[in-house]
């Protein structure tokens, strides 16, 4: 069955004030911010912002609902792989805080959070404090947390976060993607992780697949294509279908993911990504599709209980609802990656920086971050 995609033409909001961003080609990714790349930044920070905490029953009725917690098992595992007891969290673009219980249960000594979109920072931070949390009430949780809102990918986060480093984990998880758009903006990404990461800590994310989407693209008829559960469309410029390796950076499409997502994203090429990253003295441990993912890590004990226990494939017993074709298709358009900061770690190293956050965060406690603010 030929399905129909919004054409480019109803998406008149998304077009830029100005144009394009540009690629610095001596790539020193100094130049300033344009208008069109702080448009979109804040289409996204708008798109997230505006998603309402749901209650149980509204969770669960999702069309996505084992998509939604296969992600977190996935989530769950790099966690539970990387983390150690007292570690202190840097999490960039930690949303509505959906990983502040996977991170409890890792133990964690400090968390740190970052997001761009205030919304979900007012939620991370009343679920922090237990005091909506729709899922259930909770006992609080054992680590001392710093809540902040701005873009993680334009702030010199360094100089906001000095005394609260170094971290010993940084997570960005289904948001690395939002940096791609120029490449001052992966630039800074980039030398925000190393700067605050320890010598030997990690870097631990998820985002969408290149390789997968590019592949789609060029089995589509049209520029788009999709199934019951999303859809992804380029715009007209791509109609060849054709990527200049010199222009890695900008290359935008429109993602909408039912009951999710529904904003610009951008094609992160992982062979650019992860030479850039090693500028930045971060390398690359792993790389894997989340389907290669799930089938590696499904074999192992701990983690087949803790996929029962999440239920994305049901729970082994009465429940035998899992995920459909259509899920298992969009989990395929994601990959997950770890990476490692370059250098020896030091064993003597105290983790004295908690006193920097709260067990209960109050609204002014959140840090506003901007560009302007820091650099003056
Ligand atoms: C798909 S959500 C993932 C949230 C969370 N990491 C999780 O896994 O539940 C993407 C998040 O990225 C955030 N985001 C997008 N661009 C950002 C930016 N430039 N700086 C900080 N956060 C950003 C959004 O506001 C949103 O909360």
């Amino acid at each position: 069955m030929k399905r129909s995609y919004p054409e480019s033409s109803s998406s008149g909001s998304l077009e830029p004030p100005q144009s394009k961003p540009r690629y610095n080609p001596d790539g020193d990714g100094h130049f300033l911010e344009d208008e069109s790349t702080k448009f979109f930044a804040r289409k996204v920070a708008d798109h997230y912002s505006a998603r309402t905490n749901q209650t149980l029953e509204e969770r669960e009725a999702s069309p996505i609902i084992h998509l939604k917690k296969l992600n977190n098992w996935i989530k769950s595992v790099l966690i539970q792989l990387y983390a150690k007891k007292g570690d202190a969290v840097l999490d960039l673009a930690c949303g509505k805080g959906g990983d502040l219980i996977k991170w409890d249960k890792a133990k964690v000594g400090y968390y740190v959070g970052v997001d761009i979109a205030e919304g979900s920072i007012e939620d991370c931070r009343t679920r922090y404090n237990g005091d909506a949390d729709h899922h259930q009430r909770r006992k609080k949780f054992s680590f001392p947390a710093r809540l902040m809102c701005g873009d993680c990918f334009e702030v010199r986060l360094d100089k906001v976060l000095s005394d609260d480093a170094p971290f010993d984990i940084c997570s960005c998880q289904f948001a690395m993607h939002y940096s791609w758009s120029t490449e001052a903006r992966a630039r800074r990404a980039l030398a925000n992780v190393s700067a605050l990461l320890r010598p030997g800590g990690i870097f631990i994310g998820t985002m969408p697949d290149a390789n997968v989407i590019i592949k789609k693209l060029r089995e589509a008829e049209g520029l788009a294509f999709g199934n019951s559960v999303y859809w992804i469309r380029f715009d007209e410029e791509y109609s060849e279908k054709k990527f200049k390796s010199s222009t890695p950076f900008g290359i935008k499409y429109k993602f909408h993911l039912e009951d999710a997502v529904d904003c610009p994203e951008w094609i992160v090429p992982f062979h650019v990504f992860k030479a850039l990253a090693e500028e930045y003295d971060l390398e690359l441990v792993f790389v894997k599709n989340s389907h290669v993912f799930v089938d590696e890590y499904l074999k192992k004990p701990e983690f087949i209980e803790l996929m029962r226990r999440l239920g994305a494939l049901g729970d082994g017993n009465q429940d035998h609802s899992t995920l459909s074709p259509d899920e298992w298709e969009v989990a395929y358009l994601y990959l997950a990656f770890v990476l490692r900061k370059r250098g020896q770690p030091d064993q003597t190293r105290v983790n004295n920086r908690r006193d920097k956050g709260k067990m209960h965060v109050d609204k002014e406690d959140i840090m506003y971050i901007s560009s302007a603010q820091i650099d003056g």
